[in-house]
């Protein structure tokens, strides 16, 4: 699942809001090698261009391709590197982009004024329903559904 429609965003979320930025190693005996802290590569301005801004496009530019290689970059380890590296990365990521697919074609994000706008369409919708169904049986709620209109 390496290109996947979601996979942009998927790592471009855990580039900015993954676990492994919060990890931390202890060096047993000093040594000479300094490793640099995970979300300092992440976040790095002179690795990631607008390091700070969530930008799942960045990922299709071509210089950031090899960057983004989870298993071998350097610049790019959400799921850890070497020997501890995460073993449930492959299912992580199936499982993120089918409850995204799934989320995006079953929900519909309205903001205040469309939420509204759908909240008295299905109100107008019921009421309705129930006026065509009460017409059958009472001829007051008829005359009340007509003087308002419905
Ligand atoms: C978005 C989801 C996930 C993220 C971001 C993530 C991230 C990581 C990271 C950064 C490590 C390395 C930890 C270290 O170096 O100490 C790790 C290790 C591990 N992960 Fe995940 N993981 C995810 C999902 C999963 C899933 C779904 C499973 C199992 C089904 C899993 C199982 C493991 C195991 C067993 C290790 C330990 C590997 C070892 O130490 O040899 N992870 N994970």
């Amino acid at each position: 699942m390496s290109n996947c429609s979601f996979c942009q965003v998927i790592d471009e979320t855990l580039r900015l809001g993954g676990i492994a930025i919060w990890l931390m190693r202890e060096a047993k005996e000093d040594i000479q090698y300094q490793v640099p802290f995970l979300s300092a590569v992440h976040l790095d301005e002179n690795v990631y261009n607008g390091a700070l801004n969530f930008n799942p496009w960045r990922w299709m530019e071509p210089e950031n391709e090899e960057k983004r290689n989870r298993r071998t970059s350097p610049f790019y380890a959400p799921f850890g590197g070497g020997a501890r590296f995460c073993p449930g990365a492959e299912l992580a990521r199936l499982q993120i982009a089918l409850f995204l697919r799934y989320f995006v074609t079953t929900y519909r994000l309205l903001n205040e004024v469309e939420k509204r706008q759908f909240q008295l369409r299905r109100s107008l919708r019921r009421l309705r329903t129930r006026c065509s169904r009460s017409v059958l049986s009472s001829s007051g709620t008829e005359e009340r559904c007509r003087q308002r209109g419905i």
